[in-house]
């Protein structure tokens, strides 16, 4: 018989998830979909041939659980669904800064829970998710979810005391550089280019840097080095991001990111 995976809180990344997984393969009759609205739930069913359930109904029929609403809403939907959960289920939580233990003390003893944190290219296959077992949690569950999550990307198995840390650098990290690609398409527009060029010129730098940074197999500082000609621009530039503590302002905002995390532990809004 064929495992059953549920997606429940089909929004943003449920459903780059959801596309991702029928993109591999994975059949979308074996797949479920929960959301909030009912016109949500029917365009799911159209764009992508799932199965719109209830929150109860998923936790039923399906093997596999996979929770992505917003920390903040993670209790009421625990609260919905621990009722109607098996022990057996393998329950997959999504959401950033909620710890293994949250779910653990709120569903059938044993119930297996593995906390990944993936990140928005997963709309590109691109994604990088992050996976951590739970106390109940077997290797098959992991392989489990590295199955899942490797449909839209690579994934990185860490102790769950690093999920913090991993949620400020690669769940948030995109973020980081749209914003740094808006600040120098901004630039170009102070030097005089049109919009649209100024930020073809920076996107093609940004894919061109990234491809190195995989591929290369060169450090960043060497690669960063061999733009930096002596008394040539790239150092004017590059004495200005020190000038202003670029450097100190991205390590102080990753830090803020991982604080943010530990503190939705605990039900922060
Ligand atoms: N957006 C991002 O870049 C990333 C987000 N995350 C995590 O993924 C989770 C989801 O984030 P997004 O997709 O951005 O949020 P979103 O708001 O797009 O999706 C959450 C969905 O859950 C639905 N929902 C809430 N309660 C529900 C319930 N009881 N039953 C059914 N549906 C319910 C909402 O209607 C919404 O459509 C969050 O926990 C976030 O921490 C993780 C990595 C990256
Ligand atoms: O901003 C957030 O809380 C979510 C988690 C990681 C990326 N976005």
């Amino acid at each position: 018989m064929s495992q059953k995976v549920a997606v429940l809180g089909t929004g943003k990344i449920g459903e780059a998830l959801l596309s991702g997984m029928i993109r591999a393969g994975w059949a979308p009759a074996d797949l479920l979909v929960t959301a909030r609205r009912p016109e949500r739930a029917e365009e799911l069913r159209t764009r992508y041939g799932v199965t719109p359930v209830t929150n109860a109904e998923a936790a039923k029929t399906a093997d596999t659980l996979i929770l992505t609403v917003k920390p903040q809403d993670m209790g009421t939907l625990l609260d919905e669904l621990a009722p109607h959960t098996p022990a057996d289920r393998l329950v997959i939580s999504g959401a950033a800064g909620i710890p293994t233990s949250f779910f653990e003390e709120r569903l059938a003893a044993g119930t297996p829970v593995v906390r990944v944190m993936t990140n928005t290219p997963a709309l590109v296959d691109e994604a990088m998710s992050v996976i951590s077992a739970g106390s109940h949690a077997s290797e098959a569950d992991l392989a489990h979810a590295d199955e899942i999550f490797g449909a839209v990307g690579k994934t990185l198995r860490v102790p769950e005391s690093q999920q913090d840390a991993c949620t400020a650098l690669s769940g948030s990290g995109p973020a980081y550089f749209f914003y740094l690609v808006e600040a120098m398409t901004d630039a170009g527009i102070l030097l005089g280019l049109p919009r649209d060029k100024a930020h073809d010129l920076i996107v093609q730098s940004a894919i061109g840097a990234a491809t190195m940074l995989r591929d290369s197999g060169e450090h960043p500082v060497k690669l960063r080095e061999n733009v930096t000609s002596p008394a040539g621009t790239t150092i004017s530039a590059i004495r200005e991001l020190e000038n202003h503590g670029v450097r100190a302002a991205l390590i102080a905002a990753l830090e803020a990111a991982r604080d943010r995390s530990r503190e939705l532990a605990s039900g922060n809004s």
